[in-house]
């Protein structure tokens, strides 16, 4: 077979442009519509169950069976077991097919009249429903295709053209092969050279489903269509699951359309008849946990289930004849429309396991079959065409192609290279279809609203009407009801009086056989008297008299009756038939109405369905643009929230940093107090030191200031006593010595060099003691350079410890005017974001409004968020400075007022020791003054008391003479080292 478009002639794509929507159409068609009354009928779909024989699996787990099948009674009884009552659920189907059953028997039974219908023009779907691995692919397709376990497709294709061929008919068969796999149709007899893409489905206006694109195979013979079949067929979508080695993960249907020229008509015109066959194997609804499906698979199955879901509601509402039919819901249920509920006949047969391992399916299938059989569908022999309309529509199609042909030639050149001419081809294609469908569409709209408009008017008046004719019937019915009750009282009492004159003459009858017994008995003794005979037969006359009366009584009553009957029958008659053409007449008007009501709901049906495709269409792109709006809204969030974040991470890492140096700067801080508090502590200690060194001077000083008065006391006390002993002897022996005290004034002049010494020696103790003071002096000096040096030193670092908390409270400040700066940045970007944000969405979409200002009632608190925290790292930052200010300032505060304290002391200590020494100085230069002086001047007096009368005699010594005299005497005494050392 050619695989080529345009090398094969006989393959046509079913477009709208080229498909023959005659052939469907029920308005469009110039010749005669050829159904009858009966086509109009509604027929029941066609259920039949087919129970295949338990799987080899199943036999493995020794699966016991729930399903028993009667053929005969068209029964399946299935048996469930509820706790440990088992219960039976009958169901009963148009015919029943038992695991026992073959392939013929099922064909022979169920789709051999179906393609006879099909010949004859009717439009047939036969589709399997059932769990996955219940055999329905097994029953559509078979098992090879001429053995005994051949499938419904190819007997019924062989069927076909049998019958074509034994009756010699001119005839032409195209067949179609479609896959809707995960909710995508493709073709499946697409050219191999073309991209496999999803084909589109569309309906043409008229509730007509047809899928753009879909290619029409001709086919002539039963080899080409199995050719066809096995292309198709070995293109499907088929995977192994732990329910089938070979299971199938789409639907498909495959369609045969056939053409028969009809023998010529009594006017000469050729008529072709049309004939439809749809065969869809469905894909198999499966326990997704049972059949072990999986990521693939798993979806492959979701998508099946959710198909055949949609296609059990469409059962279960046509089957409740519900008003509304989800047809929408999924594509397999807008393409098998017209087999459910539509034009064309269907029989569905319904496959299930016999196992209880699949009870809960099977009962499910059962269920949805049993349902099925209630939907009606309203089959229509295919209009006929004439076989001129045929080719003239077949001319103007070669004609429009040839045209198209043209043109694109003569835009493209015809040296073109063959791939570009066929690409620009395929564009224009589609964007003339583009164009054509925008325009059916505008055009649909138009009409759409218009025959809204007309069917709510209709509607308006109908339901007028419907109200006055129900005030009417309501009217009827009370009338109605008065003469049921008149009826029926009079049906009583005339029932009443046929009771009485019953009774009446079975009373008479009785008396009647009474006097015949008696007649015969007086006739049987014949010997009664005479006398009484007269009696008698007066009695007799009397008798005959009263049933003579009684008899016209019975009789004129009965004639009152039969009047009494007659005018109520008149009566009832009369009202009858008045009653009958009242009825008719509202029967009429309510048909009338119900048609119009049903057209009415018709087109409101069909234009709810545009609406809603409409608003579908709408409502999709609503939600790409919401999804765009809500992904762009995300977008920005998460940028926002990646911003915030990163300034997040900025502060933090710029925290840390912060941290890290106030640590540092903490632990400078740490190290200088450590080394000032060292320092303080060195010059403290040897502040004390020196504190206690002055101490011990000073009680030194006092001691030897002691020790020296005592000794000095002491001395002068000795002296005193000496000298008044040394008086009364030298008053004894200075006469006597006078001459020798002259021959020895050379050797006191002598002594009183000695006196020099101990004066020497005291000026000696005294420098000693100067030199003490000194040494103290620059003791304290050295000590109060130390103590300036510290103090410049503790100034120094102070300064420059503030110099560093300045640059750390700069870098801080400098840190956090960069976050700040970056805060102002992010949310001067934010703003800037959301205007732009709110200006498209404003632009697009008005119910945005909300979720901007969400968005920037978030970011506003984020920003608010953010402001609130830099602020308080800014307080905190200014109290850590501060703190940190602080604590600086404490020490160098706590030792400034210690070295002022130390200064004071040594200031003070300098000035105690200084009087000390001063006291100490001028109290000894007084006190060996005043002793010297008192000395002298006692012995001066003495001198001059003792020596005046004897004046003349004696030669008396100088004041040198007598001052040496005195040191001579004080001797050692007066020296300081001695006294202390003593
Ligand atoms: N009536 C039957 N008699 C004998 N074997 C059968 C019968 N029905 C089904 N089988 C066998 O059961 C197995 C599964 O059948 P089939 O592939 O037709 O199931 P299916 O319903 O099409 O499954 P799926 O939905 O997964 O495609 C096949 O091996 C087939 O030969």
């Amino acid at each position: 077979m050619e695989n080529s478009r345009t090398s094969n002639p006989r393959r046509r794509s079913w477009t709208p442009s080229s498909m023959p929507r005659t052939l469907w159409s029920s308005t469009e068609s110039p010749t005669k519509d050829f159904r009858s009354n009966d086509d109009q009928k509604a027929v029941n779909v066609q259920v039949v169950v087919r129970c295949r024989p338990l799987s080899e699996d199943e036999v493995r787990a020794r699966a016991s069976l729930m399903i028993s099948c009667d053929e005969t009674k068209q029964q399946v009884i299935a048996s469930q077991n509820t706790g440990n009552k088992q219960t039976d659920r009958v169901f009963v189907f148009d015919k029943v097919f038992g695991p026992t059953s073959q392939q013929k028997e099922l064909y022979d039974d169920v789709v051999a009249p179906v393609i006879s219908e099909v010949l004859e023009g009717y439009s047939w779907t036969i589709f399997a429903y059932g769990q996955t691995g219940t055999g329905k692919t097994y029953t559509m397709e078979g098992e090879g295709r001429k053995q005994k376990n051949a499938g419904v497709i190819p007997r019924a294709v062989q069927q076909i053209f049998d019958v074509l061929e034994s009756e010699k008919a001119d005839y032409s068969m195209k067949a179609t092969f479609l896959e809707l796999y995960n909710e995508e149709i493709t073709d499946l007899l697409a050219s191999d050279d073309q991209p496999k893409r999803p084909l589109v489905l569309m309906e043409d206006g008229k509730g007509a489903v047809f899928v753009r694109g879909l290619e029409e195979e001709i086919v002539c013979s039963v080899d080409e269509i199995y050719a066809v079949l096995d292309k198709g067929s070995s293109r499907k979508h088929t995977a192994e699951t732990l329910l089938n080695k070979q299971s199938n993960r789409s639907h498909s249907i495959f369609t045969i359309t056939i053409q028969i020229k009809e023998p010529n008509s009594s006017d000469g015109s050729e008529l072709i008849r049309c004939g439809k066959l749809n065969l869809v194997d469905l894909a198999g609804s499966e326990n997704i946990l049972r059949s072990g499906a999986r990521e693939v698979r798993a979806r492959e199955a979701g998508e099946i289930n959710k198909s055949l879901l949609t296609l059990g509601r469409v059962i279960n509402a046509l089957a409740d004849s519900s008003t509304h039919v989800p047809y929408r819901d999924s594509k397999l249920t807008r393409l098998l429309r017209d087999s459910l509920g539509g034009k064309t006949k269907t029989c569905i047969i319904a496959t299930i396991s016999p196992s209880i391992l699949s009870q809960e399916e099977t009962l499910s299938t059962l269920d949805y079959a049993f349902r099925a059989k209630c939907i009606k569908n309203r089959p229509e022999v295919n209009q006929k065409l004439m076989k001129s309309t045929l080719i003239k529509d077949l001319y103007s199609q070669i004609d429009s192609l040839k045209q198209e042909l043209h043109a694109t030639r003569q835009r493209n050149g015809s040296y073109a290279a063959e791939d570009e001419r066929h690409s620009a081809d395929a564009l224009r294609k589609q964007l003339m279809e583009i164009q054509e469908l925008y325009i059916f569409q505008q055009q649909l709209r138009v009409d759409l609203e218009d025959k809204l408009e007309r069917n709510e008017r209709e509607l308006t008046t109908t339901r007028q009407s419907l109200f006055n004719l129900e005030d009417q019937y309501q009217q009827a019915i009370v009338m109605c009801k008065d003469k049921e009750t008149l009826i029926f009282n009079l049906i009583s009492s005339g029932k009443e009086l046929t009771k009485k004159a019953l009774e009446l003459r079975s009373d008479l009858e009785g008396a009647a056989s009474d006097v015949s017994t008696l007649f015969a008995k007086i006739e049987h003794k014949n010997c009664l008297e005479d006398t009484n005979r007269q009696h008698i037969q007066n009695f007799y006359s009397q008798l005959v008299q009263q049933l003579r009366e009684l008899d016209n009584a019975v009789s004129a009553s009965a004639t009152s009756q039969e009047q009494n009957w007659k005018a109520i029958q008149d009566n009832t008659q009369s009202f009858l038939a008045s009653k009958s053409k009242a009825i008719d007449e509202l029967l009429k008007q309510t048909e009338y109405l119900k048609d119009l009501c049903a057209s009415g709901v018709k087109n409101l049906d069909v234009s709810a369905e545009e609406l809603y495709q409409n608003s579908q269409l709408a409502l999709s792109r609503l939600s790409s643009e919401l999804s765009a709006h809500s992904s762009c809204i995300v977008d920005l969030v998460t940028k926002n929230s990646s911003d915030a974040d990163a300034i997040n991470n900025d502060l933090k890492s710029n925290m840390n940093n912060l941290r890290s140096r106030i640590d540092a700067l903490i632990k400078l801080q740490e190290e200088n107090h450590a080394r000032d508090y060292q320092a303080s502590k060195n010059i403290s200690s040897s502040l004390v030191n020196f504190f206690k060194t002055l101490r011990i001077y000073i009680s030194k000083l006092t001691l030897i200031e002691e020790d020296s008065r005592t000794i000095t006391n002491q001395k002068l006390h000795a002296f005193t006593t000496k000298f008044e002993e040394f008086s009364l002897a030298e008053e004894r022996l200075l006469l006597e010595q006078m001459a020798q005290l002259l021959a020895n004034s050379s050797s006191r002049k002598k002594k009183m060099a000695t006196v020099d010494d101990v004066l020497e020696s005291a000026s000696n103790r005294s420098d000693k003691l100067n030199q003490e003071i000194s040494d103290m002096q620059s003791l304290t000096a050295d000590g109060e350079e130390e103590w300036n040096n510290f103090i410049a030193k503790t100034e120094t670092n102070y300064v420059e410890d503030s110099a560093a908390v300045e640059a750390g409270k700069c870098t801080l400040e400098e840190g956090l005017q960069c976050c700040m700066r970056k805060l102002a940045e992010v949310s001067q970007q934010q703003r800037m974001n959301e205007e732009s944000l709110l200006v498209e969405i404003n632009k697009n979409f008005d119910s945005d409004d909300s979720h901007i200002k969400n968005g920037t009632s978030v970011n506003e608190k984020i920003h608010a968020r953010f402001s609130s925290i830099a602020a308080s790292l800014l307080e905190e930052t200014d109290d850590a400075t501060k703190k940190l200010m602080l604590s600086a300032e404490n020490p160098l505060r706590l030792d400034h007022e210690a070295s002022e304290k130390a200064n004071l002391l040594s200031s003070r200590c300098l000035v105690c020791t200084k009087e000390t020494s001063t006291i100490h100085s001028e109290q000894v230069a007084e006190i060996s003054r005043t002793a010297r002086e008192s000395l002298l001047d006692d012995y001066l007096v003495d001198n001059a008391s003792c020596v005046s009368p004897r004046k003349r005699n004696l030669v008396l010594p100088t004041r040198e003479e007598i001052e040496c005299l005195i040191i001579s005497t004080l001797g050692d005494s007066l020296q300081p080292d001695n006294a202390v050392a003593s």
